[in-house]
């Protein structure tokens, strides 16, 4: 393995140690307060799920948290440091709609190594190693473009597990997809956890935090409702909004500073 990448069958930090923690991060766009001043601790070697309404800012969090957009205030550390570069070079990011490139699918899974300086016969061996996990070894000539929804996503999850990284962020890597193609992203999922890798999963299906899940993040208006282990709060949520989600029913908060962040509505 080239010694740009990090090794998780090495990493030996402790399993409840925090890999990620954000303080006071608030995002604003158009006038509006987003995300309005959320802490957070992405605890290493768990899986850390993310549920909230549409709109309660889930997507724009994980791609602050990623490092993908800056935060108007607040911090994000990475082991203690700021996130830097190199920091966001041990993460990865499956997006809800994928990304591919404009190559087949072996070209996209190999650009994700090569820009990470892997060549030679430890890129071949990669390769083939995660054609064979994503089950994706019969499309691998195939224009990415061309795939299916599922192994689209199944592309998506490979090309982010190919480089090992320490934390992966999946923002809805099932949404749309059939059974089928759903379990496979999990398993794929449950793989990486088992290999050591910390998740923050963005989801809507609670049988899926359920099953993958160790703490819960519950989301409501850009601000943290609610934490606590998983079962905990799908079973007895105590705030109102993830009570009122949970539910199914509506809950429509009074209007507090969060809602504008200067002289606004
Ligand atoms: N660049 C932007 N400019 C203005 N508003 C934005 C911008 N990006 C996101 N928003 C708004 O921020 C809010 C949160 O968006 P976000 O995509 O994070 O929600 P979400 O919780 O991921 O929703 P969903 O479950 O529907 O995916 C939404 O109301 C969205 O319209």
């Amino acid at each position: 393995m080239s010694d740009k990448l990090i090794d998780i069958r090495n990493y030996t930090s402790s399993p409840s140690a925090p890999l990620l923690t954000a303080r006071g991060l608030c995002f604003d766009a158009g006038g509006q307060r987003l995300i309005n001043k959320v802490d957070l601790n992405v605890a290493a070697g768990r899986c850390t799920v993310i549920m909230g309404a549409n709109g309660s800012g889930k997507s724009l969090l994980l791609r602050l948290l990623h490092g993908l957009i800056r935060p108007e205030e607040g911090t994000i550390n990475w082991e203690g440091q700021p996130l830097d570069r190199a920091g966001r070079q041990q993460q990865a990011m499956v997006f809800q709609r994928p990304v591919m490139l404009r190559r087949s699918v072996a070209a996209n899974l190999r650009f994700a190594l090569s820009v990470r300086g892997v060549r030679g016969e430890e890129r071949r061996a990669r390769e083939a190693e995660t054609l064979a996990l994503a089950r994706l070894e019969t499309l691998k000539d195939k224009p990415a473009r061309v795939l299916s929804g599922g192994e689209q996503q199944r592309l998506a999850m490979a090309r982010a597990l190919i480089c090992a990284p320490r934390l992966l962020f999946l923002d809805e890597p099932t949404a749309s997809l059939d059974p089928a193609s759903s379990l496979a992203i999990e398993n794929l999922i449950q793989g990486a956890r088992e290999n050591g890798t910390t998740i923050v999963l963005v989801t809507h299906d609670a049988g899926q935090a359920r099953r993958l899940g160790d703490d819960l993040v519950f989301l409501h208006a850009g601000r943290i409702a609610e934490t606590g282990p998983i079962k905990r709060v799908l079973d007895a949520p105590r705030s109102e909004a993830a009570q009122a989600w949970l539910g199914g029913r509506l809950f429509v908060p009074e209007k507090t500073e969060t809602d504008s962040i200067k002289n606004g509505v």
